[in-house]
């Protein structure tokens, strides 16, 4: 990130070189069979320092690269100067340019290795002592709700980073949860979705955490307000709220105006953005849900991935490699999307996560320089878990018109062994077909051979498989914890590397700012016809539907 764009650097021009005049023979059917040994110089093993059994294959030897491609694509990142880049973050400079902030996730799961100046790092221990502190004593049954009952429901209040962490990891964790501790997610400002769920919660025994870093999200402050409303409709006094209210915040002020006792907020830092927030006090549901111990296992799974991405050499470096292959797809083979594709139902939120991590990330068309980008930057995240898309949207994957790179995720071992494993036997048959259906196909002369003379032409091609589209496969013994944690950090990693290879800055959100100014001016403009004002035709006339037909 010199200041120029990207598509400057001379590497740049290097690879769209490479990409003209070679990519009709990255052919993968003939990289593999030319070279036996290509799985075996295309994979990586990682295995954290501290822990084994945190551990993952990543073969990648099924994407469109050769080694001197790759090789480039390295030299691309360094050209950018990813290196000196991924210094500056874990050293605390401000990369955030645009909020002049820090961007220290990393710090959240540090444990004192790495030494990081920053205004609030060192809270960082007695934040996790207050999470510790507090979820053992919900869990134990010692904290007490206002009629000296346990609390047996969670209802975390929050939006966007402040819910979807939260969400995946309770989703991805399961096998460790508490089961006579139910928890709920609510984000939408839609009222079905508080009332609904208010509709299954005992106010004697439930807990509401308020989720918001800003603690000024219209969404969560209006369903907060609703929650407490339902609540005091219940307790009747409000000293009550301080047994079944607590904030997640940076925003003391904020949180006390609310009437959330300080002694019961969690606080992080503005360092901390919204997406990477899970591994901060936003994480409190998953203490609560998990326990404390497998808390601090995510974040020691994540902190061994921060080790390996700060201290390994780009060749090995497994955020890197994804980073760089991914640009390969998305910059000249103008790939537009890139699907996460996990064979694990409990990684059934891990693309809607990463949608927000990578898509508000790298979702921008300025440099951090504001020069517009005359290249693509952040690709659409979108996926499902296995097998479930096979039955869905597999379809345009193999035989559609649009390339769709995507990362195949699996582990060795099921938490559900049920019918002896047979499920999972079935489950990773697919998992491994059909990442080799997608890179070889199925030749015209192998359907004609199927089918036999009598075939139409028409059926024939239908049946083709051109093959040649790339993936990732990444393979681990058993969805714990600390590999839970280490895969999220892989990905953060890999989207920081992106966003300093296209110049532009991951952690601000500017463009979610708009609409809600819109909004804002809208909702003043909804009670008349008359004060309906200063929109086009289109906005004006949806605006007089709902007044029409509106019901209070
Ligand atoms: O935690 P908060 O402050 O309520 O913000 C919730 C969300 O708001 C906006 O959509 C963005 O800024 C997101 O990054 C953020 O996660």
């Amino acid at each position: 990130m010199s200041g120029k764009l990207a598509s400057e650097y001379t590497t740049w021009k290097e690879l769209q070189q490479i990409y003209d005049s070679e990519h009709g023979k990255l052919v993968l059917k003939d990289l593999f069979a030319q070279d036996p040994s290509r799985f075996s110089k295309f994979s990586k093993e990682y295995s954290d320092s501290e822990d084994a059994s945190a551990t993952f294959l990543l073969d990648y030897s099924k994407n469109l690269i050769t080694e001197p491609v790759l090789a480039k694509l390295l030299a691309l990142a360094r050209e950018a100067q990813l290196e000196t880049y991924r210094d500056k973050m874990f050293a605390g400079e401000h990369i955030n340019t645009s909020e002049d902030r820090a961007v220290l996730h990393v710090a959240l799961r540090n444990f004192d290795e790495f030494k990081i100046q920053e205004g609030g790092v060192d809270e960082v221990a007695g934040v996790l002592a207050h999470i510790k502190e507090f979820s053992e004593s919900v869990r134990s049954g010692s904290w007490k709700g206002y009629t000296g009952k346990t609390i047996d429901t969670i209802v975390n209040i929050g939006i966007g980073g402040s819910d979807l962490g939260p969400v995946m990891v309770t989703e991805a964790l399961r096998p460790y949860a508490k089961r006579d501790l139910t928890a709920h997610f609510v984000s939408n400002i839609d009222g079905t979705h508080i009332a609904e769920t208010l509709r299954v919660c005992n106010p004697e025994t439930t807990l509401f955490i308020i989720a918001s870093k800003t603690f000024t999200t219209q969404e969560t402050i209006t369903n907060a307000e609703s929650a407490r409303e339902w609540f005091l409709g219940h307790a009747k006094d409000k000293a009550h709220v301080a047994k079944h209210f607590v904030a997640l915040s940076t925003n003391t002020k904020a949180v006390t105006a609310f009437g959330i006792d300080q002694a019961n907020m969690f606080a992080f830092w503005d360092w901390v953005g919204g997406r990477y927030s899970l591994w901060s006090a936003i994480g409190l549901s998953i203490a609560l849900v998990v326990g404390y111990d497998n808390f601090e296992q995510l974040l020691k799974g994540a902190h061994g991935m921060d080790k390996h991405f700060k201290e390994t050499p780009l060749e090995n470096n497994l955020p890197v490699l994804l980073a760089v292959i991914g640009v390969w797809y998305n910059d000249f083979y103008g790939a537009q999307t890139h699907a996460l594709l996990p064979y694990d139902q409990y990684l059934h939120k891990f693309a809607d996560y990463f949608q927000q991590g990578d898509m508000e990330s790298n979702g921008k068309f300025i440099t951090k320089n504001g020069q517009r980008v005359d290249y693509q930057t952040g690709p659409i995240i979108w996926g499902a878990a296995g097998t479930n898309g096979q039955h869905s949207f597999y379809q345009l994957v193999h035989q559609g018109t649009k390339l769709i790179p995507a990362d195949f995720l699996a582990p060795t071992t099921t938490h559900n062994p049920i019918a002896h494993s047979k499920h999972h036997r079935i489950l990773l048959s697919n998992f491994f077909a059909q990442p080799e259906a997608l890179a070889f196909g199925k030749t015209e002369a192998e359907v004609r051979k199927e089918l036999g003379s009598g075939a139409s032409e028409a059926l024939v091609k239908s049946k083709v498989f051109e093959g040649n589209r790339p993936s990732n496969s990444i393979m681990f013994p058993l969805l714990t914890p600390r590999t839970l944690g280490a895969l999220v950090a892989l990905y953060e990693h890999k989207i920081f590397t992106q966003g300093v290879i296209w110049g532009i800055n991951s952690f601000d959100q500017m463009g979610v700012e708009l609409g809600k100014v819109l909004a804002k001016n809208i909702l003043a403009q909804l009670g008349k016809p008359e004060d309906v004002k200063d929109h086009d035709s289109s906005t004006t006339g949806l605006i007089h539907y709902y007044q029409k037909y509106r019901k209070e």
